[in-house]
């Protein structure tokens, strides 16, 4: 009989990433909110544990696991911080992306340093002129001998100025998508700089800034695939990074809520704990409910991205913009709950909706998402 639940070697895996959350996460995420830290050391002792290249192949140091797996980890993670859970996806999505794209000369050069994450890896796609229009980048790489000359601007990469490696979309053809192909840029390549990090809401524990090109010289041995293919490479990242944002926000969701039941447990009003307050009681069971709703759609779009389902990027747009709108709206509520309390950085509630609204903004905007799924339903008409 089919139980429709997790076997034993998922339960496992999602129990050894709650608990380093728990351990190594969630003692330190306000600080290094307040700080803007970003802990690559606790990072490291993530990727010991094989959290840096969960479904990036073994034969490279890679984990080997399934996308499900992968959305397992990244919500247990982001019980304990949002947005180190997030670097970790990001993180994930570069190393299946050279696993993927990647020669095997390439997969031997980039990929055991960065499943140790003795090398951090940045995704660059964003542009100052193009967000959510991503294939009009205008970041050009032009042939010169057996190097690229690459000139452009990459706005918003998480990472800029600490990542080792800088997966980036650049143009080396004709204007859309077609023109684009795709470079693995390291850090201290001539030519390559970074802006100032940026001043966000939230996300603090993960840097964010523009990645300046001028003239840097990248080798052609360092372009994923043919020329021309790095929109595909750049928008079938995405399909599984889109999945692990989601899993960050119910991360996030399900700790703002344990910290409501929590709270409506222990805070007294008019003679009585308020979780005997029918009102409350619906509300708390209205976001259980929606959580549990937003996970089950996020672990079957992880199912079909694994079994390359011809549907998956539709269910991989609805499960991010479910998960990470509903994610978000079950931490605003929680922060509610708290009443006063709620708005103060201690309670650990304003930050984690600080850190999931951006979810509903980055790897695709929830518009974008809705574009998605729209194509699919009733076609494309005159773009
Ligand atoms: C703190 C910081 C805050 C801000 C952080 C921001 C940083 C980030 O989030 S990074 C990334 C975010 N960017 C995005 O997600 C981009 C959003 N845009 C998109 O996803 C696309 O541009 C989208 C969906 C609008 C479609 O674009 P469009 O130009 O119409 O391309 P489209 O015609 O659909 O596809 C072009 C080709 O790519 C292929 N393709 C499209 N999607 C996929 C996919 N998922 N997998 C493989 N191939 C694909 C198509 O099949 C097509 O190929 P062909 O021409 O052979 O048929």
């Amino acid at each position: 009989m089919n139980q429709f639940s997790l076997n034993d070697d998922q339960i496992a895996v999602r129990d050894m990433a709650l608990a380093f959350a728990a351990d190594n996460l969630a003692p330190h995420a306000l600080e290094w909110d307040e700080k803007k830290h970003f802990p690559v050391d606790v990072m490291r002792k993530a990727a010991a544990l094989g959290m840096a290249a969960i479904y990036t192949s073994e034969d490279v140091g890679g984990s080997g696991m399934g996308r499900l797996d992968a959305a397992l980890i990244f919500e247990a993670l982001a019980t304990g911080c949002p947005a180190i859970s997030a670097y970790l996806s990001i993180h994930n999505m570069v190393s299946w992306m050279i696993d993927r794209y990647g020669s095997p000369e390439q997969r031997q050069r980039f990929l055991p340093t960065l499943c140790t994450m003795e090398k951090i890896g940045s995704y660059c796609l964003t542009e100052p002129g193009s967000g959510s229009d991503a294939a009009a980048l205008k970041t050009r790489a032009v042939r010169d001998g057996d190097h690229y000359i690459v000139n452009g601007v990459k706005q918003f990469i998480s990472g800029a100025g600490v990542s080792d490696i800088y997966v980036t979309m650049v143009r080396t053809g004709e204007e859309g998508p077609a023109g684009i192909s795709t470079l693995v840029i390291e850090k201290d390549t001539p030519g390559v700089s970074f802006g100032a990090n940026e001043k966000k809401m939230g996300w603090n524990a993960q840097p964010t800034a523009a990645v300046i090109f001028e003239d840097a010289r990248v080798p052609v041995a360092n372009r994923l695939a043919d020329e021309g293919m790095g929109f595909k490479i750049a928008m079938s990242g995405l399909d599984g990074g889109r999945l692990n944002i989601g899993a960050c926000s119910l991360g996030g969701a399900q700790a703002a809520l344990d910290k409501a039941l929590a709270y409506t447990a222990e805070r007294k009003a008019f003679g009585k704990r308020i979780a005997d307050f029918q009102a409350l009681q619906f509300r708390l069971a209205d976001m259980a409910t929606e959580l549990e709703a937003a996970r089950t759609l996020l672990w079957r779009a992880a199912c079909a991205l694994d079994a390359k389902a011809p549907d998956a990027t539709k269910l991989c747009a609805m499960a991010k913009r479910f998960a990470t709108d509903t994610g978000f709206a079950v931490a605003n509520e929680a922060l509610q709950l708290h009443g006063g309390y709620g708005y103060l950085a201690d309670y650990g509630v304003e930050k984690i909706v600080r850190d999931l609204r951006v979810h509903q903004i980055l790897e695709g905007t929830n518009e974008v998402m809705r574009l998605i799924v729209a194509r699919d339903l009733v076609g494309r008409g005159n773009r």
